[in-house]
């Protein structure tokens, strides 16, 4: 399957990308998120997170590295749980603080800065790849399992034009 690229020209085109995420996600996927300082990983997590019926804020879990939220996904109550990697300072750190053991198949787990979990952390069921471009952010998803496939193929995204 072709990567699927948009350019979201504004914060509320990523803030509809997240909702339209929130609709096409299924239960056990892993998300990679990668780009750079400002690229927009956490405005479009909050953005899924908030759809899926969170009510309360979502910050970047930048010193507790982790963050699960309770959601609705397809009517089922499950866990979102949002990871910020950029300060962990060793892959060891994520084994030692149990995360791996939140990969049940159950829990989606959105992950910024995998890089830095490389190679405890289990792989991505969808990579999306933000880049600020102009005034706005390119994005790209790419399936990487039959999950992913699924995940991508129920998404209904319209960028604006
Ligand atoms: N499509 C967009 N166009 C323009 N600005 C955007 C867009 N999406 C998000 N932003 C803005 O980009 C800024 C940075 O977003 P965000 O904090 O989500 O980045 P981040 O990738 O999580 O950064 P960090 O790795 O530093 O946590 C925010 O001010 C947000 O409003």
């Amino acid at each position: 399957m072709q990567p699927f690229t948009a350019y979201l020209p504004d914060e509320s085109a990523t803030l509809a990308l997240g909702a339209a995420l929130a609709r096409a996600v299924v239960p056990g996927l892993v998300i990679y998120l990668h780009g750079d300082l400002g690229a927009g990983k956490t405005a479009l997590t909050r953005a899924l997170i908030q759809a899926a019926g969170h009510k309360g804020t979502v910050k970047s879990p930048t010193y507790t590295l982790s963050e699960p939220y309770r959601v609705q996904v397809d009517g089922q109550a499950l866990n979102i749980i949002h990871y910020d990697l950029y300060r962990m300072s060793s892959p060891e750190e994520f084994l030692d603080a149990g995360f791996r053991e939140d990969f049940d198949g159950q829990n989606i787990c959105i992950v910024e800065w995998p890089e830095k979990g490389e190679p405890v952390l289990p792989s991505p069921d969808v990579r999306v790849l933000l880049n600020v471009s102009g005034a706005g952010r390119a994005v790209e998803l790419q399936a990487l399992s039959p999950q992913g496939l699924l995940c991508l193929d129920r998404l209904s995204f319209a960028p604006p034009p």
